[in-house]
């Protein structure tokens, strides 16, 4: 396998994960978009990042797009180089906007585009890679498929399959000020469910297949869960107290992947949008695009 390529630029989503009762499987790619340029150069490594990120994370190699950039060359026999890379970041980072998803998608499908043979990076390829790295195809799957996905693993890794989505569902993202980062969100859940809580989650994330296509009566039942986000309350208490109130309200809230920004499977009417943006939430309304990962 060869470098046919010196640079390449990929255009990647934010997504949200678990969508209420789809924990760890079901995700939603939302139009956010982290934009990164990779060149393959002769001298070290490099990472220049603008936006999101900007300070505090890591300039060289163990910064995550340069690892998941490097996993995908190694995967396919392609041979390394020094890299040059240019990251221009909007996903908001450890908010439960699937941002780490998207910088490894956003390596692996940079290491696609730069190699002699890219259907050896196909999307199967990069979601089990994606999740050799990340851990998570709840995130991965959508960020690299857009639209809304389910996601499993079994003796062969990661896998995902495509949601039909209709086109008028809008959903609204409330993303707070503070971060929680995915590992202390996953240390409050218990090694056990009861069984019953397993079997209210599975009628609720198959009627969200029916809700997501379109079925908007089953929106509310379809978004309940027992199985992650009261263990998470303590963690983030006021994500799951904005979650109680809107549903209250009749909104299907729940809370966007590991939190503690909260995801509202509908478009907020202004008066609720502009409460919200006074008690510190800033409200984004960013539509589901049908395509993920992507070269420019
Ligand atoms: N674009 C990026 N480039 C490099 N590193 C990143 C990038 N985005 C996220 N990370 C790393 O991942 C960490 C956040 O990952 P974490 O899984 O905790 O949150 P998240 O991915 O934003 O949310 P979630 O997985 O719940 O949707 C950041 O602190 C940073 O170390
Ligand atoms: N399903 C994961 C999403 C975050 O990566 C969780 O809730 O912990």
């Amino acid at each position: 396998m060869r470098l046919v390529r010196d640079e390449v630029r990929v255009r990647v989503p934010a997504t949200s994960a678990n969508l209420g009762p789809g924990f760890d499987s079901f995700g939603l790619a939302l139009g956010v978009w982290d934009e990164v340029t990779v060149r393959a150069v002769a001298g070290a490594t490099t990472v220049t990042v603008v936006g999101e990120g900007a300070q505090g994370l890591p300039d060289g190699e163990e910064h995550l797009v340069v690892r998941a950039v490097r996993l995908g060359l190694d995967a396919v026999g392609a041979p390394q180089a020094g890299l040059e890379l240019t990251c221009h970041n909007a996903i908001p980072h450890g908010r439960g906007m699937g941002s780490s998803a998207a910088a490894v998608v956003a390596g692996l499908v940079a290491a696609r585009g730069l190699v002699s043979e890219p259907e050896s990076l196909d999307d199967d390829a990069v979601l089990a890679l994606a999740c050799r790295l990340e851990g998570h195809p709840d995130n991965a799957a959508p960020a690299l498929l857009g639209g809304a996905t389910v996601a499993w693993e079994d003796a062969d890794g990661a896998r995902a399959a495509s949601v039909p989505v209709a086109p008028s569902l809008r959903p609204t993202v409330l993303v707070p000020a503070t971060q929680l980062l995915t590992r202390t969100a996953r240390a409050a859940l218990p090694t056990q469910v009861p069984h019953a809580d397993g079997a209210f989650n599975a009628a609720r994330a198959a009627l969200l297949v029916l809700a997501l296509g379109g079925r908007n009566e089953l929106l509310m039942a379809a978004t309940e869960d027992r199985l992650h986000q009261a263990y998470r309350a303590e963690a983030m208490p006021a994500t799951l107290e904005a979650v109680r109130a809107m549903r209250e309200a009749g909104w299907p809230a729940v809370v966007s992947g590991a939190g503690p920004s909260v995801l509202v499977l509908d478009r907020l009417d202004a008066a609720t949008a502009r409460a919200l943006e006074q008690h510190g939430w800033q409200v984004l309304d960013p539509g589901v695009p049908p395509r993920g990962a992507h070269l420019l």
